[in-house]
């Protein structure tokens, strides 16, 4: 179904990706196949992956994995529901540790459990474009296909631990191409075309070396 420009222009990356279709118990068997995060590391020099924070009990954290995130550098995503200021929130964010205010007000949901996880697997089945998803649902499970996609993992700074990345909110452009969009972390809660799709990544601050943590501040954001 794409062009024939579009196909060639992928098709390299494509002989490399992960089958997503094969079911779980071929998938360690295939030879010649990357995992995402080899793919990230091949491609940018780093791998980032949350596990339990350097912080007592802050729970898990982010960090990088693998190689040296260079200053200026995407280093990781903020998945989630993206809800407009006038849209109904109120039962996803009961508790929830995992909304992100945008600084017209534009909230996103990152928690990948209870309600916000139904309501975001919800509005991505129903927003498919026959064989093409408009977003990535796997941050949801434990096979990500995008492994930037756990920005709503990186803990806050303090006095000792400085910030290393900061949020940066954009929003998607018209002409971002149909067949990348299965990549994209977030999806809007209403299907309202007027508005372009919210996200946000974490740039880093600095040179982040292996095996440090990523801190943000929560009460930051470049626009
Ligand atoms: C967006 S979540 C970050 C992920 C969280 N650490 C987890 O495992 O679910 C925010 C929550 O993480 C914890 N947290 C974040 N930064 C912290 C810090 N500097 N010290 C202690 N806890 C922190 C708090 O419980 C906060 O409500």
């Amino acid at each position: 179904m794409l062009p024939e420009t579009v196909k060639s222009k992928y098709h390299d990356l494509l002989s490399v990706q992960h089958p997503r279709v094969k079911p779980l118990e071929y998938r360690h068997e295939q030879q010649n196949t990357f995992k995402p995060e080899e793919i990230l590391y091949k491609t940018l020099g780093f791998s980032v992956a949350r596990a339990t924070s350097s912080l007592i009990s802050a729970g898990k954290g982010v960090f990088v994995t693998r190689g040296l995130v260079p200053k200026g550098a995407v280093v990781s995503m903020y998945p989630g529901t993206v809800y407009q200021k006038y849209e109904p929130i109120f039962f996803q964010s009961v508790g929830n540790p995992f909304i992100f205010r945008c600084l017209d007000g534009v909230l996103i949901d990152g928690n990948d459990k209870g309600i916000s996880k139904v309501v975001y697997r919800s509005c991505n089945g129903r927003d498919r474009l026959g064989p093409f998803k408009m977003s990535d649902s796997t941050w949801l499970t434990s096979e990500i296909c995008n492994p930037l996609a756990v920005g709503q993992y990186v803990n806050n700074c303090s006095n000792d631990r400085a910030a290393n990345v900061c949020y940066q909110e954009f929003d998607v452009p018209a002409v971002f191409p149909i067949e990348l969009k299965q990549y994209l972390p977030n999806i809007a809660y209403s299907c309202d075309k007027q508005s372009p799709l919210r996200c946000v990544i974490l740039v880093a601050l600095r040179d982040i070396k292996q095996g440090e943590e990523l801190f943000s501040n929560y009460y930051t954001i470049v626009s």
